[in-house]
């Protein structure tokens, strides 16, 4: 019998009930809302964040995005701020955490584990920074400017390691702040929590009593590989290494614990009896460090508001270049008297404050899955997706890499999914929500035949990836004449995706060397075209003429050849034809040209169609020589060196920087010794940094290292 109600899970019921709160909070004024609605709405919103309170603290298995969580909680808190009288014993706003789960014993902290208050932007830090200022001022009696330290906000679970006499005692997790779950025998099994302290004895005797804070997270690699044995064995996977470190540390059995790849990062202290203790928390950090504790080696102290905003941002943008999850900057009023004064609100001090970095995952609906064809022919599915907004830009498609990714992840059309979107990437479909199915999605496959050409698609042995073979496809077409045009490689103004497809389509252009025989007149033919566009359009194609040789090179699309490889190939071939000569044997005896480029290089030449176009290029006047400033430098003062990279340059990317150095002779060393040569130092830079400054090894900024490599 067929049904058409579809079966309703509580987990489908509790995200469709968040999903119309997450749209009225947005779409409503809460300032303005009457006392009456309040109430309702703030019933509402208690109910389902605490249920996602208890998936999220006691069953290590949220259904949401944080951020998501986040904007509830701020509605939440914005009611309860104009209406006090809502507040209720039970609202999530007046608590910390969740319950300790009935499995372990409990532990009563002997100062509770507070949480922190959230700060969403550069003003809230503002307002946060100048409350603090006013207090002090009070209760000093003169204004003061105090410093702030800030440290990264790393996304694991927070943990209070008592040492008696310097031998670990009791590892406990927060719980609800009063009470955690006494976790000691598992804290144990993790390498970086020193059982005894001081690691070094020689730093002196340990405190009598000591309680030192800290988070315990998982490295976003150990993560994935404990992700792909779970699911191996048939196990669920865990939806992010937060969750993942929280539900190991919380294992009933140390021994699983104990094949959990867990780390520690140490922040901070408790309740200390016996011991000197800075009444700075940079200092504190310094103190833990020596104790033998791991210390994140990104914290920073300022004196200044500004420089403060700047560590923010600077994180924002290079969270991804971390092998763990971060989620803020933990601010923090630097002097502890201070904090003293300042004092805690409800749950939280307000000597601190967690500066939230933008979100970058949300839940939508996956309407349809459809395949494009790229330059190449490689065919890759494409999540078609319900517009959601993911860190203030409106997604609607996201990649889905491969056939296998979209089955390995078991993500089916008319799903709810996760998607991400960080930094410059492209968004990503991660993983469906299967608690919400109804029983109505579809499992999605392949198509067998290119959607553009409908020829068979074929899967190459070894590759994850689907290929239209077909040499006269014309979305490959399309997309080669796009790539051609782009900005790395010939670099033809006004030539975006738009005009290569009206001229690939129109059959303007086809083969590539057409582009060089368009007259005045035929652009006028294609839409939007008046005559000084066309003329600029066409100026612009006969100055691509004058392009580099690694660009014409980049811009043929030949697979495996990018960029970088591009310009490798041209350090050693004076013009495409020594290039076109050129043996595999030979190729692949570049360093940096593998096999498969090699062999890539030599097929392509060998097709009569490329060969032809080549010649068509050549008499159509587009340089296929090398240009003198490509020409390999001559013996550089950088062969045989070692550099160390330390910081993030302002222009270049830690890959390209070592890119140059490799193709100038140098060698890149990751860490600062007496054999190093220079020490190339970016902002932020980390301990190589003081040591390269301790042995006195020379050190460039990104500037300098361009002149060194006669770039400048
Ligand atoms: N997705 C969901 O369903 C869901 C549900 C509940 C809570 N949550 C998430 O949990 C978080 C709120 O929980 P919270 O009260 O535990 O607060 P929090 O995690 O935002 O902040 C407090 C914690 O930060 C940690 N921390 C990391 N680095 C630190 C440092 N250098 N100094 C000090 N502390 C540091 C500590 O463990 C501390 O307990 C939010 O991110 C929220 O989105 C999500
Ligand atoms: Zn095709």
């Amino acid at each position: 019998m067929e049904t058409h109600t579809a079966p309703q899970t509580a987990e489908a019921r509790l995200l469709e009930a968040t999903h119309t709160l997450l749209q009225t909070v947005r779409q409503r004024d809460l300032e303005a809302i009457d006392r009456k609605e309040a109430e309702a709405l703030a019933a509402r919103l208690r109910e389902v964040l605490n249920q996602h309170a208890y998936r999220y603290y006691v069953l290590d298995n949220p259904l949401i995005p944080d951020a998501d969580y986040d904007l509830l909680m701020q509605a939440l808190r914005k009611l309860e701020a104009r209406f006090p009288e809502l507040v209720t014993p039970d609202s999530p706003t007046q608590r910390v955490g969740g319950p300790p789960l009935g499995r372990f014993e409990k532990v009563r902290h002997p100062e509770p584990l507070l949480s922190l208050n959230n700060a969403f932007g550069e003003e809230d830090v503002r307002v946060w920074y100048e409350r603090c200022c006013r207090m002090l001022a009070e209760r000093l009696g003169q204004p003061v400017q105090p410093a702030v330290t800030a440290e990264l906000k790393i996304d694991g679970l927070a943990m209070a390691l008592t040492y008696e006499n310097g031998v670990l005692s009791v590892g406990a997790t927060r719980g609800d702040g009063i009470e955690g779950e006494n976790v000691t025998q598992n804290v144990r099994t993790i390498p970086a929590i020193p059982l005894r302290i001081p690691v070094d004895p020689a730093v002196g005797p340990p405190p009598t009593r000591l309680e030192v804070r800290g988070e315990v997270y998982m490295r976003k690699r150990d993560f994935e590989r404990l992700n792909e044995q779970l699911q191996a064995r048939g196990e669920r996977p865990f939806a992010n290494p937060r969750n993942a470190a929280a539900g190991s540390v919380r294992q009933l059995n140390p021994q699983v614990t104990a094949l959990r790849p867990l780390s520690f990062f140490a922040y901070g202290i408790g309740p200390v009896e016996g011991a000197e203790v800075p009444d700075s928390q940079y200092e504190v950090l310094q103190w833990l460090g020596r104790l033998g504790f791991p210390v994140n080696e990104h914290a920073r102290r300022f004196e200044h508001l500004d420089d403060v905003l700047e560590y923010c941002r600077y994180w924002t943008e290079h969270r991804d270049e971390l092998d763990y999850e971060i989620d803020g900057v933990v601010l923090k009023i630097d002097h502890r008297p201070w904090q003293a004064l300042l004092g805690a609100i409800s749950n939280a001090p307000r000597w601190a404050v967690a500066y939230k970095f933008p979100a970058r995952e949300a839940i939508t609906r996956l309407l349809d899955i459809m395949v494009s064809v790229g330059r190449t022919g490689v065919v890759k599915p494409v999540a078609v997706l319900e517009p959601v907004e993911v860190g203030g830009v409106t997604v609607s498609q996201a990649t889905l890499h491969n056939e296998d990714y979209v089955r390995s992840r078991d993500i089916r059309i008319g799903d709810l999914v996760v998607v991400i979107r960080a930094g410059d990437v492209i968004p990503q479909v991660v993983r469906p929500v299967v608690e919400a199915r109804t029983g109505n999605e579809r499992p999605w496959r392949m198509p067998e035949r290119c959607p553009s050409c409908g020829s068979q698609l074929v899967r190459l042995p070894g590759e994850a990836d689907y290929y239209c073979v077909a040499s006269d496809c014309p979305a490959q077409f399309v997309r080669l004449l796009e790539h051609f045009a782009g900005r790395d490689a010939m670099d033809i103004e006004g030539m975006g995706s738009q005009v290569a497809r009206q001229l690939a389509e129109s059959g303007l252009v086809r083969p590539l060397s057409d582009l060089y025989r368009l007259k005045l007149e035929d652009l006028l033919k294609l839409e939007g075209f008046a005559e000084t566009r066309a003329r600029n359009l066409l100026r612009a194609i006969e100055a691509s003429k004058q392009r580099p040789l690694s660009r014409l090179l980049f811009g043929l699309g030949i697979r495996h050849v990018g960029k970088t490889t591009a310009e490798l190939l041209v350090q050693r071939f004076a013009s495409i034809d020594e290039l076109a000569a050129a043996t595999i044997d030979e190729l692949a005896a570049l360093e940096g040209v593998g096999p498969i480029t090699a062999e890539s290089i030599a097929n392509w030449f060998r097709v009569e169609d490329n060969r032809r176009l080549i010649e068509e290029l050549k008499e159509l006047g587009v340089n296929t020589q090398r240009l003198p400033e490509e020409a390999p430098a001559a013996e550089s003062p950088v062969r045989g060196k070692t550099f160390v990279l330390t910081g993030a340059l302002p222009h270049l990317t830690r890959k390209e920087a070592e890119e140059l150095i490799k193709r100038a002779g140098g060698r890149v060393a990751s860490s600062v010794s007496r054999n190093t040569d220079y020490v190339v130092v970016g902002e932020n830079p980390g301990s190589k940094y003081d040591r390269a400054r301790q042995l006195g090894i020379p050190m460039l900024d990104e500037d300098g290292l361009l002149r060194l490599l006669g770039m400048k």
